[in-house]
């Protein structure tokens, strides 16, 4: 199984993203939050630095989007470069649409699910989408503890990923570290966002290391 590690620069110093960023270098890809204040209760940047951002960095970017009004601004993030554009789906008043317009554009197009939203609804909609971020937190803040509950939904996604013979990537967000990594991707996940098990203790590269073994174990 493929292993995707995806740092979350939400845990970097803001004022050296990219000297942080730098640190990472050996993962997949750089994981972006974008929030707004309204969808979340927390505010970080927009599509100016997320260009400044995707100028300097050696890895492409996963931006998750945790705005109100994605419909609106999602496209933007996709036309400065963004390797993939998550939105969420309680958010989105059209998400296959908007999946669409994303894939046009060139970004793989990802939705989003918070932890208390179901993804049956999702299931059926497999090819309309790259990649199924389920939240293991509650979205808006890093440092929160993984929510296992959730990993019917990422077990019920993987079998309908394995059905549809799709390339759809699975991604869980939020309390990854070296032990909940291998909950997450016995469950069927194969994309890690991490934020503080990467950069808050230790050698980042050391801990993206870490973090791929234990993927890699299950
Ligand atoms: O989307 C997010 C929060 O809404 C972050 O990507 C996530 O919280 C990463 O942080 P950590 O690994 O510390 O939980
Ligand atoms: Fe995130």
């Amino acid at each position: 199984m493929p292993v995707r590690i995806n740092p979350s620069i939400l845990s970097a110093d803001f004022v050296n993203i990219e000297r942080d960023i730098g640190r990472v270098a050996s993962a997949d890809f750089v994981h972006v939050d974008v929030m707004d204040n309204h969808f979340v209760p927390n505010l970080t940047f927009g599509p100016q630095m997320v260009g400044r951002i995707q100028d300097v960095s050696p890895l492409p970017l996963d931006v998750h989007l945790m705005i109100e009004d994605p419909d609106r601004w999602a496209p933007g993030y996709a036309e400065l470069g963004a390797y993939s554009v998550t939105f969420h789906a309680e958010a989105a008043a059209d998400a296959v649409g908007l999946a669409r317009r994303l894939r046009e554009i060139g970004a793989r197009a990802g939705i989003a699910v918070k932890p208390g939203t179901a993804i049956e609804p999702y299931l059926e909609l497999l090819t309309e989408f790259d990649q199924v971020l389920v939240m293991t937190v509650e979205p808006g803040f890093g440092g929160q503890s993984f929510i296992e509950s959730v990993m019917p939904k990422l077990t019920a996604l993987s079998a309908a990923v394995s059905t549809s013979g799709l390339d759809v990537w699975l991604q869980v967000d939020g309390g990854v570290d070296e032990n909940t990594i291998a909950i997450a991707a016995a469950a069927g996940a194969d994309t890690f966002v991490a934020g503080s098990s990467v950069f808050n203790s230790g050698d980042p590269a050391a801990n993206i290391a870490a973090l791929r073994a234990a993927a890699d174990l299950v």
